[in-house]
């Protein structure tokens, strides 16, 4: 059954701000193949400032990130592992190249289009949890699919309530709540629409290492159970270790990529790239 955001007894939550245009974003579509990544970059360049001290940060970068895969990216402070979330999630535009988040050429969208391309193709989890305050965990959880003007899958909000553990918690305000179960709500937010990606940037860093290692079990669990698609950035080795597949950026540039990483391995590439 599906219905208009609004599962569980709880009371609903204050109205959202109003929609945007619908508008969505059709420039340069291909119908999409099963076996085709869930994003990809290709050439990607992205140089911060015209003066005489420009920083390329994206240095003519190609990767792609596959469906159903959770991908860890690494690599040392200021290698470019945000400006690259940055660009591929629509927050941010490349200076040249291009992004592909399914079918479809991000490279060029306007503003609203990339608004619409976040909101209903992408789901985030952020360092900080960026939860609302005055809301309680299940509107916080809910508030990008009514702003989204999105039907719920209440099947799909009782599994991803339950595997997060939050079911006893719905009604709380973020400030009752722990950084880990915050965490957990934004992880539930973040996975309620299915998105065809989810970016986590540094998803445990403000965590405890158990509170860190409960939430990375539950993006790894999407990943198995769900068939999510999760790209994280992160300084942490142990984090990586929960991933599919580590790749590693210095300089701008991809300069490894590793199958199933352990925390060994990834302390092994870091220590070599950091030479
Ligand atoms: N808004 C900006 N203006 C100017 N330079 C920037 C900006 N954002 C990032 N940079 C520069 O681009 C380079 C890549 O930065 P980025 O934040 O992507 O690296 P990172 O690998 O995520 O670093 P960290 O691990 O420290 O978060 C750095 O040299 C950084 O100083």
């Amino acid at each position: 059954m599906s219905r208009t955001a609004a599962p569980g007894p709880s009371p609903a939550p204050e109205p959202p701000p109003a929609p945007e245009s619908s508008t969505s974003p059709e420039p340069s579509t291909v119908p999409d193949r099963a076996s085709a990544p869930a994003v990809s970059a290709r050439g990607l360049t992205k140089v911060y400032g015209t003066g005489a001290t420009p920083v390329r940060a994206l240095d003519g970068l190609d990767v792609d990130f596959d469906r159903g895969a959770f991908t860890a990216i690494m690599g040392p402070s200021g290698s470019g592992k945000s400006t690259l979330m940055h660009c591929m999630a629509g927050l941010d535009t490349a200076t040249s190249g291009s992004v592909r988040l399914g079918g479809t050429d991000i490279t060029g969208l306007k503003d609203r289009q990339l608004t619409a391309l976040r909101r209903e193709r992408v789901g985030f989890v952020f360092q900080a949890f960026n939860l609302l305050p005055m809301l309680t965990a299940e509107q916080n959880i809910l508030l990008p699919a009514q702003i989204a003007g999105r039907r719920v899958d209440t099947a799909r909000f009782d599994h991803v309530v339950d595997a997060v553990g939050l079911r006893d918690r719905l009604g709380h305000l973020p400030a009752k709540l722990s950084g880990g179960q915050q965490q957990r709500v934004a992880v539930a937010r973040a996975l309620l629409g299915a998105p065809e990606v989810v970016y986590a940037d540094e998803p445990t860093g403000n965590l405890d290492s158990r509170s860190g290692a409960e939430v990375l079990s539950f993006l790894r669990d999407s990943v198995r159970e769900l068939g999510q698609t999760v790209v994280m950035v992160t300084h942490d080795p142990v984090a990586a270790s929960y991933a599919d597949r580590a790749v590693f950026l210095r300089d701008g540039r991809l300069v490894d990529d590793i199958a199933h990483p352990s925390t060994e391995t990834v302390l092994d590439r870091l220590v070599h790239l950091e030479d």
